[in-house]
């Protein structure tokens, strides 16, 4: 079924590390390799065709190749690609997000979710002149030196939580918290409240499986962080303009002082954003003295990409629909896994976002731990051999874009029964 993507496996080890550009994609024993895609639709090169709920972990929240965003970043490519100068885009896409995110006055444009963190962290130890900051264990705010602990995603897919290479004083400052414990979090924060600059994290947690935060927690986060002076940074990379338009911090009704938006943000190109009260952000350079650059920063065809998706997405509100599929979606499969008295499996969803789950249904990192993620990708194989790509990791999770149909919805549900019922 997948002759012709196992030789280019076998070709593309021997010229990169695990044969992949990002880990996450070295599935064992090899991964398909994509010819096209449209809507809710992948093809690979051995001529099979699959619903696509990986939808490259995010960004395409209106499916694969959008025409109105293709036809829009077409006409920005004939203006040239990259300047190196301010464009007049900028202003608009600022202003565009600075209405969605109250929590945002200012903006500075780089081009991953990493950079994004990254500088959001700098940009918070900066601010207050402190060194430390708390991210919550099983976190995954990109690839850079200090989140590289307890990091979820590939990290933790691929047995390396903690990365070689990171020397300890690199991560001296970043403490840990587990998800969805106020206590444990109120502990650490008002033990290393001299020290601490932010708290960091992903509201609703996308990369150690799909976990939801429990009644009135990140309110608690907020209460906890403002009391002890400590900057609450929300890394929306994923959420940002998926829960809602106004991303989490609208979902949930809770402000934080800094914002990193990515994936969609980029409608599918590759950007990365941090957002902020105007009195953090002019720390920034040259406005202030936390240093931030980047050559590609700003780019027109991001930009152009990431505005036509927001503003398609700001005019047309999607979020019903999202949600409606989703639900479906999880209805028909929870239905059918307790028709069928299928043991050991939880399926659950937030908004466009969902994650069937071999086992209990995780709050927290160590209980995404104790998952079955060898059963999951006996799954994963069936599903494609049905028809269906999801991410090839029990800890990542599934995304619903507008270009699915209620057929594909109905065909996923019924495949992901079928290939439960063979395990
Ligand atoms: C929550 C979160 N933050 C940050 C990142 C890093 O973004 P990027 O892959 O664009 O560097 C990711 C995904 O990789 C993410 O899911
Ligand atoms: N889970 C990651 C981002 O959200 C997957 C992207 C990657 O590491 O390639």
């Amino acid at each position: 079924m997948w002759e012709r993507s196992k030789e280019l496996y076998d070709v593309a080890k021997t010229l990169m590390p695990g044969g992949v550009s990002s880990p996450v994609r070295a599935v064992k024993p090899f991964p398909f390799y994509t010819r096209k895609a449209r809507g809710s639709r992948i093809y690979d090169v051995d001529g099979n065709e699959y619903i696509d709920y990986c939808m490259a972990y995010g960004p395409l929240i209106l499916g694969h190749a959008d025409e109105r965003v293709k036809e829009a970043v077409k006409s920005a490519l004939e203006n040239g690609w990259v300047y190196g100068t301010p464009i007049e885009l900028e202003i608009e896409y600022a202003k565009l997000i600075t209405s969605i995110y109250p929590s945002i006055d200012m903006v500075r444009f780089t081009n991953t979710g990493s950079e994004a963190t990254m500088s959001a962290l700098r940009l918070a130890k900066g601010f207050t002149g402190r060194d430390k900051f708390v991210k919550i264990e099983g976190s995954f705010h990109g690839a850079h030196d200090s989140v590289l602990v307890k990091a979820g995603s590939g990290a933790t897919t691929h047995g390396t939580p903690n990365s070689a290479g990171v020397p300890e004083d690199f991560v001296k400052n970043t403490l840990q918290s587990p998800y969805n414990d106020v206590e444990a979090l109120a502990e650490i924060v008002e033990k290393n409240r001299d020290e601490l600059a932010a708290l960091i994290l992903e509201p609703v947690m996308g990369n150690s499986t799909l976990i939801i935060p429990e009644d009135g927690y990140l309110r608690e986060v907020r209460k906890i962080t403002e009391e002890n002076d400590v900057l609450l940074i929300f890394d929306e990379v994923i959420t940002g303009f998926r829960l809602s338009l106004g991303g989490a911090q609208e979902y949930y009704g809770v402000k934080p002082d800094i914002t990193t938006l990515g994936k969609i943000a980029g409608g599918g190109f590759p950007i990365g954003i941090v957002g902020g009260r105007r009195e953090i952000m002019e720390h920034f350079s040259p406005s202030g003295a936390v240093y931030q650059a980047g050559t590609f920063s700003g780019n027109p065809v991001s930009l152009t990409a990431g505005y036509t998706t927001a503003k398609i997405l700001s005019e047309e509100r999607p979020y019903d629909e999202l949600r409606r599929k989703t639900e479906e979606l999880v209805k028909a499969v929870r239905d059918g896994i307790e028709d069928g008295k299928v043991e050991g499996v939880e399926v659950d969803s937030i908004e466009s976002m969902f994650c069937v789950y071999f086992g209990e249904r995780p709050r927290d990192y160590a209980s995404a731990l104790r998952l079955d993620k060898e059963r999951f990708m006996k799954f994963y194989w069936k599903l494609l051999e049905n028809g269906v790509f999801f991410p090839p990791s029990q800890y990542e999770s599934c995304f619903m874009s507008t270009a699915h149909s209620m057929e594909d919805v109905e065909r996923t549900a019924e495949v992901i029964l079928k290939c439960l019922a063979e395990l």
